[in-house]
């Protein structure tokens, strides 16, 4: 509240002021700044330019209407006013002591905070509330976010082969959701567990779901083959070296250590034997891996403090933490105080929230738990204030469009609103989340929701260079693998 009242203050108060100075340039015309835009051999007419400046930009600022874009405009016309009248007395002081440019100063900082940030939330401000709300997202964000180089039209044939060759990262995947019918059926042999399903095909069948909830009955029954080390070795293996050849270049992993350790797996079982997988994967595969250790959310506060406990010796083969499993009835807040151990831990956070739940779910997980990515997320189309805050805080939202089509979220996969999340600024990526219950790994995911909804090349493109953008690993990493990533599409275009 004080933070948004102190942005009114400041964008009002540079409005305000700055427009006095158009006004005054209104009654008393431009002539004299069209003649020193002439002087200097530029087209004279380009002096009328401080109306925009001091009139047009002022008003817009005053309304609270594309407030940061208006502030930006206020800069360049100081920067322009100090270039052409004040160059001379740049590095003097003035009679009373201070800087000869402190006015100037005071309006082009001034107006480089406003555009920093933004205008504030207050009914004063237009673009909190109307269509015009993105806008109010720094503009160097979009510029940014969008790919450093022009992408080509690409035919929709060439496109669905560019979507497979394209480096990309997976960031919301469970590694127990990659249990293949077939591993699940092997592993139930070798340890001597026996399934509710007669066959592989039988289990196959039971894969038709209507909700989230009925999908994780049958998901925590297929986990319960997992008992040593080297099942979960030979899990996670199996989906690496099937990312791999998806062209996934860097892998995120969710595991749910406590569907394990409730049936009395250590937690060293289940970490040592993933963490070996992801060792062996990058030196046999040269695909890169790390672990999220995810909390389930129908559980309590104490059971994910329990889990956090145990995890504690091996927090080194671990980058973060998440929250999964059944989301409605279970709001983040009910984990705030695990988080904020985690923080205190220095691990990264995310969590699952907008798959089914209200957007009010995505406000909690950003300000109770305090996460850096947001699993789904795809409610929050529903909220103009929370789509604001995501594209200006480039929260990344990992998306999983087979996922949401099998478990109904939407209708039907043309009904997928990715394209309207990526089209609003959003740091959106696309991911497989259970690849071997919803009908395909990481490719089938970009395939199957760009042939759904007519998106282009241009999209394929932020997508992969957001799924970078949004990984936890150092910026040397990203660099390299946006590099690959922009000399993939020169190739295809080459060849188009
Ligand atoms: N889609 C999903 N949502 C919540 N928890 C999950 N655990 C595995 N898949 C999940
Ligand atoms: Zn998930």
């Amino acid at each position: 509240m004080s933070n948004d009242l102190g942005k009114l203050v400041l964008r009002l108060t540079l409005g305000i002021l700055m427009l006095l100075h158009g006004i005054a340039k209104l009654s008393a015309g431009a002539d004299g700044i069209v003649g020193m835009v002439a002087s200097y051999g530029l087209p004279g007419v380009l002096g009328y330019l401080v109306y925009v400046g001091e009139v047009l930009a002022p008003l817009l600022l005053i309304v609270g209407l594309w407030t940061r874009p208006a502030a930006l405009v206020v800069v360049i016309n100081m920067v322009v006013a100090i270039l052409l009248a004040h160059m001379g007395q740049l590095g003097q002081l003035g009679k009373s002591g201070g800087w000869a440019l402190e006015l100037q100063g005071f309006f082009l900082f001034t107006a480089v905070a406003v555009a920093l940030l933004g205008g504030g939330g207050s009914a004063w401000a237009v673009g909190s509330t109307d269509p015009f709300a993105r806008s109010n997202t720094a503009p160097w964000h979009y510029l940014w976010s969008l790919p450093m180089f022009k992408v080509p039209p690409v035919t929709a044939e060439r496109l669905q082969l560019l979507l497979r060759a394209m480096p990309k990262a997976e960031l919301h995947i469970h590694i127990e959701g990659s249990l293949e019918p077939e591993l699940i059926f092997a592993l139930a042999q070798r340890n001597g567990v026996s399934l509710p399903y007669a066959s592989v095909e039988d289990l196959r069948h039971a894969y038709a779901f209507t909700n989230l909830q009925s999908f994780l009955d049958i998901y925590y029954a297929g986990a319960s083959v997992l008992l040593h080390e080297q099942d979960f070795y030979d899990m996670a293996r199996a989906y690496l070296a099937r990312a791999a050849m998806d062209n996934v270049a860097h892998a995120e992993i969710f595991f749910d250590p406590q569907t394990h350790t409730a049936r009395g797996v250590a937690m060293e079982t289940v970490i040592n034997g993933l963490h070996r997988a992801c060792a062996d994967a990058r030196s046999e595969l040269g695909i890169s891996a790390t672990l999220i250790l995810c909390f389930l959310r129908h559980l309590s506060e104490a059971s994910a403090f329990e889990a956090l406990e145990q995890a504690q010796p091996l927090l080194d083969k671990i980058v973060g933490v998440g929250l999964d499993s059944s989301e409605l009835g279970h709001p983040p807040e009910k984990f705030a105080r695990v988080f904020a151990r985690c923080r205190a831990l220095g691990l990264h956070r995310v969590a699952h929230a907008g798959e089914e739940g209200p957007p009010a779910y995505i406000w909690s997980a950003l300000d109770a738990l305090k996460v850096e990515r947001i699993d789904h997320g795809v409610q929050a189309m529903h909220d103009a204030a929370l789509m604001q805050r995501l594209a200006q805080d480039r929260i990344p939202l990992t998306v999983c469009p087979l996922s949401n089509q099998k478990l109904c979220v939407f209708p039907d996969l043309k009904n997928h609103n990715l394209r309207q999340l990526l089209d609003a600024g959003l740091c959106a990526t696309v991911n497989s989340d259970d690849p071997a219950y919803f009908g395909g790994y990481i490719n089938e995911n970009f395939t199957q929701v760009f042939a759904a909804t007519a998106m282009t090349a241009r999209h394929a493109y932020q997508l992969a260079f957001n799924s970078f953008e949004a990984s936890f690993v150092s910026n040397a990493d990203k660099r390299v693998w946006e590099h690959r990533l922009k000399e993939t599409f020169e190739r295809f275009v080459e060849h188009d």
